[in-house]
């Protein structure tokens, strides 16, 4: 039985990223899918943008739903404020173990707590679980049919306040059109397209900002 593309970007990771450095994860990784095997990351040009965002809203709680391997997680808790965490959810076991590794390896698994299960179960169980009041920020790049529903639990679940900044990647490609026409159309959301590509490609693809409003 063979390895798969998540445990092969973990070695890489392993072979040639320095431990403790989040930065070095991260190039290795890009470095890893843009030469070696594409992978579905946020990749460095949408990263950026994701980067400046998260820097600007300089979060004390944020939520991630789709881990992968983690890339775009490390991305996120390396800018976070001290004692300041991310919480990433993750359907796929394998996938989950893979990310645990590589959060590891860039020494931030303090500031993150990886849960596996259905975003859709676990939204709910935010408070209780986790002692969360409400998100400031949440990075929406899971199954794109999940991210209208999923914004709408977590508005009903009170976890959203005045100012929440929702990011939302792949608006383009693969595309969420449910997603984008609610939050477009919503008087409850500010929201602003930030134009890219897919990552690794030229394909276009772009990061929606959307801003609840309460
Ligand atoms: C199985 N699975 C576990 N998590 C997920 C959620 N992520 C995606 O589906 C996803 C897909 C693509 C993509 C794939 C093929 C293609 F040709 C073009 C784009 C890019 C992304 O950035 C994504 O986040 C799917
Ligand atoms: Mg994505």
């Amino acid at each position: 039985t063979g390895s798969t593309r998540p445990q092969r970007l973990l070695r890489a990771v392993q072979k040639k990223a320095t431990q403790g450095d989040p930065q070095s994860v991260i190039a290795t990784i890009d470095d890893f899918c843009r030469h070696s095997e594409w992978a579905m990351n946020v990749g460095d040009e949408k990263g950026l943008i994701l980067d400046s965002i998260v820097s600007e809203v300089n979060p004390s709680t944020a939520l991630e739903l789709g881990t992968y391997c983690g890339y775009s997680t490390v991305r996120i808790a390396r800018l976070l404020p001290p004692g300041g965490r991310c919480i990433t959810l993750e359907f796929n076991p394998a996938y989950a173990a893979v990310a645990r590794q590589v959060i590891a390896w860039a020494g931030i698994q303090d500031k993150v707590q990886l849960v596996e299960g259905p975003s859709g179960d676990l939204i709910p169980q935010m408070k209780e679980l986790f002692g969360v009041q409400t998100f400031d920020f949440v990075f929406l790049d899971h199954w794109k049919d999940r991210y209208l529903p999923d914004a709408k639990l977590l508005e009903e679940c009170g976890l959203l306040r005045e100012g929440t900044v929702l990011l939302a990647d792949n608006v383009i490609c693969p595309g969420t059109p449910e997603y984008l026409q609610y939050v477009r159309n919503s008087p409850r959301y500010e929201s602003r397209y930030f134009k890219s590509h897919l990552e690794y490609t030229k394909v276009e693809d772009g990061l929606e900002k959307s801003v609840f409003l309460g």
